[in-house]
Parts: structure tokens; C-alpha cells; sequence
């Protein structure tokens, strides 16, 4: 269970915007859905969606947003609201624009639902127009620092989990190894969480190097010990859109007959879990709160079990580290 602060609020706001940003991940319904409610039964008079993420605030696709227009969503994948990746907004000039949108609608702070790009993209909002910000961790790489979670990583694990698990039945029928591929662009948090609980052979992540040639030389002894009925590699798709072909094709100069399976967008997808439909609903919560409480320029995340607030500054400078230690345990516990 999540510990939340308690907060006196300070401020009152008459109109908050919600938008979502970036990758879409699953929870982001469950986080609208608590943002415009705790908003409005705290006061908030009015609550304004942007739709597509800074596209939307920025082409001025604001709609108001009522506690009906958010019913029958919790347990929705996806954004009713929308993502889409805007770099446009990296150009001061059209974030002027934004500006002026949210103040001819009255809009006085906004909440930003998304990741690391998303974040900064608020940060600089704040500091350029003086619009009260607070952002919300909302992507399956979970690679914000600050935060031990986001909101979306837990589903994205389970819908990978699930899918290795039937690769691992077909692979042991048939005595194969498999390169599994999944998402993380530029970290291996999903890699080694779901490396770990699927039992993985291997875990290869952008993070740490790996010794090919070790790889290859404990498959061939499994194989000689008649304990290679069947091979997992999990990973992570890291920023070289080859890599896991790569890694076939060396494999397969080494004698092996790797198959490859690209888990992809699937990753993104899907009901929420019950672990992030709570996140997300507690985070949304808390945001609203925190926005009362005369909060600004911050990410409310999650600390040891408690929800925490991180100066996006922090949160923008810092990377996230994967703790070498869990990702050990990926090759620890195979052996
Ligand atoms: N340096 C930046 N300045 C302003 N806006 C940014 C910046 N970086 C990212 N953004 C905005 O956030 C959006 C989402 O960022 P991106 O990195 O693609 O996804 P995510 O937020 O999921 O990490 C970008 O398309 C852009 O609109
Ligand atoms: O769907 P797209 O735009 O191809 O993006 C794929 C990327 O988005 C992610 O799913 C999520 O990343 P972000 O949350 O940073 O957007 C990455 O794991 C993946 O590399
Ligand atoms: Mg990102």
C-alpha cells in the first residue's frame, strides 16, 4: 500500500488542464480519471483535457472535462485523451503559443501525465510562462529518476511475462533458443524485471555490457550436458534498431539456430493492473493535492512505498540508474 502526505491546500484554482504525453502507457485512464475528479470535489471549478499530448495544446484541441466524461475508464488501456510526440514544442516560439492557448481558456495550472520528454517539456513551461506544473510518471520504460515506479511498468512487465511464458512452452517442445525483444529504448529496467521472473538464460540491457562469447560458450556446454532443452534471451531493444538481429546472426556463426520474437507494441497495450490502476490513482489524487498545496514544478512519484515530490529539475538532469545488483540476479539464478 502507498503512504500519502498530507497536505493542507493553500491555493484555489478556478480551471486545470491534464494532458498526456509521449509513449502512452497502461494506467494513463485511471490517472485522468483521478486528476479531474479529485480536482472538481476539491474545488476546481473547471477541469480541461488537451488532447495529443503538446500537439493538442498547441493546435488548441482543449475540451472540458467532467466526473461523467470519465466514468467506465479505470480499467481502459491507452488515453481517452490522446498521446502524441510534438518536438515542434521544443521551439520557444510555439510553446508561446501553448502559453496563450491555456490563458485565453482561463486554464491557471497544468497536470502532465508522461516520461522523461514529457517532463521536460513542462519544466520548461513553468520556468519560460510561469504556468504551475506537476508532472506524473506515465511510461512503461520506467526510467525516471526519482521515482521507483511509473505508471504503466507493472502492466508492461505482466504482458511481457505472459507472452514469454508461452514462448518458453514451444521452445522446450521443440529444444530452442529464443532472442526475445523487448521495449526500453534506452534503459533495461522492463529486460530485467521480466528476465528474472520468466528465467531467463540471459539478459542483455543497454546499461551493462555482455560477454558474447560467454554466452556462447554456456549455451554450448548446457547443450553438451544435455540441460539445453530450451534458451531464453530477453533483450532490450536499447537505442540500435539491430541489435537483436545481430545477435542472431553471431549466434548462428557459433552454430546455434536462434528464433527471434519482437514483443513490440503489445508492451503498451492493454487493461491496466490492479498495481497501476492504484498507482496511477493515487498519484493523480496526490497531484491534485499536491496543486493545492501550492506545489509547483514538480513530479509526484514514488519512494520506498511512500508518494514523494522530485523537482522536475531534478528529474531532468538525473538518469536513473539499474541496479546492478537485480541485474545480476537474472544470471544468478539460471545457473
Ligand atoms: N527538451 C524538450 N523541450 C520541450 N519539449 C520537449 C522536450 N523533450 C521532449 N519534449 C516534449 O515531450 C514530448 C514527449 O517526449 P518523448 O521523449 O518523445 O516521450 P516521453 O515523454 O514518453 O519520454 C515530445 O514530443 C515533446 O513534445
Ligand atoms: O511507439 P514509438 O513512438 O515507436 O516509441 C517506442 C518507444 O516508446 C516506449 O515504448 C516508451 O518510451 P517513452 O515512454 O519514453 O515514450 C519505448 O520503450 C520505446 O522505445
Ligand atoms: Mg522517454
Amino acid at each position: 500500500m502507498l503512504s500519502i502526505p498530507d497536505l493542507k491546500p493553500e491555493k484555489h484554482y478556478n480551471a486545470v488542464g491534464i494532458l498526456t504525453s509521449g509513449g502512452d502507457s497502461s494506467g494513463m485512464n485511471p490517472a485522468i480519471r483521478s486528476i479531474v475528479r479529485a480536482a472538481l470535489n476539491s474545488g476546481v471549478k473547471q477541469v480541461f483535457g488537451v488532447r495529443r499530448g503538446y500537439q493538442g495544446l498547441v493546435s488548441d484541441d482543449i475540451t472540458l472535462m467532467s466526473s461523467r466524461s470519465v466514468t467506465n475508464i479505470v480499467q481502459k488501456g491507452g488515453t481517452v485523451l490522446k498521446s502524441a510526440r510534438c518536438p515542434e514544442f521544443s521551439d520557444p516560439s510555439v510553446r508561446d503559443v501553448a502559453a496563450r492557448n491555456l490563458s485565453s481558456r482561463g486554464i491557471e495550472a497544468l497536470v502532465v501525465i508522461g516520461g522523461d520528454g514529457s517532463l521536460t517539456g513542462a519544466h520548461i513551461l513553468c520556468q519560460e510562462h510561469g504556468i504551475p506544473v506537476i508532472g506524473l510518471p506515465g511510461t512503461i520504460d520506467n526510467d525516471i529518476p526519482g521515482t521507483d515506479d511509473t505508471i504503466g511498468f507493472d502492466t508492461a512487465v505482466n504482458t511481457a511475462v505472459e507472452a514469454i511464458d508461452r514462448i518458453r512452452d514451444t521452445a522446450r517442445s521443440h529444444e530452442r533458443l529464443f532472442l526475445v525483444e523487448v521495449m526500453g529504448r534506452n534503459s533495461g529496467f522492463i529486460a530485467t524485471q521480466v528476465g528474472i521472473a520468466c528465467g531467463a538464460e540471459m539478459v542483455v540491457v543497454p546499461e551493462y555490457a555482455f560477454d558474447f562469447h560467454d554466452l556462447c560458450i554456456t549455451l554450448a556446454e548446457r547443450h553438451s550436458k544435455g540441460q539445453g532443452s530450451s534458451g531464453i534471451i530477453v533483450v532490450a531493444e536499447g537505442r540500435d534498431p539491430d541489435l537483436t538481429h545481430r545477435l542472431a546472426a553471431q549466434l548462428k556463426a557459433q552454430g546455434q539456430d536462434p528464433k527471434i520474437s519482437i514483443l513490440g507494441h503489445i508492451q503498451r497495450g492493454g487493461s491496466p493492473s490492479g498495481h497501476d490502476r492504484m498507482l496511477a490513482s493515487c498519484l493523480g489524487t496526490a497531484a491534485v493535492e499536491y496543486l493545492l498545496a501550492g506545489y509547483s514544478d514538480i513530479m509526484v512519484g514514488v519512494h520506498k512505498g511512500a508518494i514523494v515530490d522530485v523537482p522536475l529539475q531534478r528529474v531532468i538532469e538525473e538518469k536513473k540508474v539499474l541496479d546492478r545488483k537485480l541485474f545480476d540476479i537474472a544470471a544468478l539464478l539460471h545457473k
